[in-house]
């Protein structure tokens, strides 16, 4: 099982969303940007790091989600621990993704997704849903 951390980043209303690149697993499908937690670092640690390493960006993290489990046809197993973090620091720069996009909350069902982050898109809908009410 690879322990996954990902970052549901915030700004003004919009959800940062990035789609992976050609050549990865998964290539070209959307995921929240994040990494493989990696050996004595805590998922909040890999989170920071991925995130700084990958596009250049600090965060303020708000809450966990709850942990998606997902086995991958011919793949791996997944454990993601997603988080709702606020953009902070660092101009963004994309490094290793094809593109990024910012997307209203209400508009995240219209990307291709990868699988395991469709439970993550569902939580933070109804998070998001609830907080507007
Ligand atoms: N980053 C990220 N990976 C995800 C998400 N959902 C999901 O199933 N994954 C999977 C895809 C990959 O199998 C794995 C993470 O791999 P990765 O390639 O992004 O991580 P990494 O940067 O640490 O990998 P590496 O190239 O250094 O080996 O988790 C997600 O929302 N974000």
């Amino acid at each position: 099982m690879i322990p996954v951390s990902c970052g549901v980043v915030l700004s003004d209303g919009f959800v940062l969303c990035a789609q992976r690149n050609h050549g990865q697993a998964h290539a070209l499908k959307w995921e929240f940007p994040g990494g493989k937690i990696e050996e004595g670092e805590s998922a909040e640690e890999a989170l920071r790091r991925e995130l700084l390493e990958e596009l250049n960006i600090t965060v303020k993290v708000i809450t966990s989600l709850k942990s998606v489990v997902h086995a991958y046809v011919d793949g791996p197993m997944v454990k993601l621990h997603p988080f709702v973090c606020l953009k902070d620091k660092g101009q963004l720069i994309v490094k290793e993704h094809r593109q990024i996009r910012w997307v209203k909350v209400e508009l995240l069902n219209n990307l291709n997704w990868v699988d395991a982050d469709l439970p993550v898109v569902k939580q933070v809908r109804e998070l998001l849903d609830a907080s507007n009410r």
